[in-house]
């Protein structure tokens, strides 16, 4: 099977911290793979660097084959944990504004999207609760028409009683077929449902990579069980 992403001996590190310390895997195609792991345990790091948006200090990060830099932004839609919506839009405003930058940005889709996360087109982003900015930016990572959409905790400041009717939308609007999907996530048991496989990180380092169905199957286990006992 091909591999969308491949670390090789990739360390992170930031003034007077080591956020990824020299971890190598390679993650397939046409998945939906979670990334778990403790508060600062290297998610977000992890997903910078595919994302292009930081660089390595020593080791090479791969997407579809090629070095992860700037320039794969076009192959990569990447919802950051961060809120990086311009406030003076209208949520329609935002949708045509990414429209014009990125060339794979299906709009039919992102208005579709918008009527099932119910949002209104001409409400301000400045007035806009934490949750609907939250489904704002799904909606803009899932409308690229790319090959890996990277999510960094997509479902932080969503109330429990949508998110899952979220995370079955997420299913419904990707398209598996050709795009992987690496989303980081505290919400384990909520997310278990869409997941095809997990990766366990912390202290900068890969604890396991194994197929959801595997650790049910072999294991027995729940994701959070696996957890409890990779993470330990
Ligand atoms: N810009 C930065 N400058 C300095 N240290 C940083 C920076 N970004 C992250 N770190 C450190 O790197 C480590 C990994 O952080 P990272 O944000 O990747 O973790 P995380 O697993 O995403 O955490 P969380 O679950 O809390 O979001 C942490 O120790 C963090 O303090």
């Amino acid at each position: 099977m091909n591999s969308i992403v491949a670390f090789s001996n990739v360390t992170k590190k930031y003034p007077g911290r080591t956020a990824l310390n020299n971890i190598s895997f390679t993650l397939p195609q046409g998945k939906v793979i979670g990334l778990v792991g403790p508060n600062g345990s290297g998610k977000s790091t992890l997903l910078k660097l595919i994302s292009g948006l930081a660089r390595p200090s020593s080791g090479l990060v791969e997407v579809n084959g090629k070095a992860a830099h700037r320039r794969i932004a076009g192959e990569v839609a990447y919802l950051s944990e961060l809120d990086v919506l311009y406030p003076f839009f209208t949520v329609l405003e935002t949708i045509r504004f990414n429209a014009g930058l990125f060339k794979d940005f299906d709009q039919a889709k992102a208005m579709e999207m918008l009527t099932f996360m119910q949002l209104e087109p001409d409400q301000k982003v400045r007035s806009l609760s934490k949750g609907n900015r939250g489904r704002l930016k799904i909606i803009l990572a899932l409308s690229r028409q790319v090959p890996l959409v990277l999510m960094d905790e997509p479902l932080s400041g969503l109330d429990p009683l949508v998110r899952d009717s979220i995370i079955r939308s997420l299913i419904s609007f990707l398209d598996l077929e050709s795009q992987t999907v690496i989303m980081s996530t505290h919400e384990v048991a909520e997310v278990e449902p869409i997941l095809d496989m997990v990766v366990a990180i912390q202290k900068g380092q890969i604890r396991n990579i194994d197929e959801v169905e595997n650790i049910r199957s072999q294991h027995g286990q729940s994701l959070i069980q696996w957890m409890k006992e990779t993470l330990t």
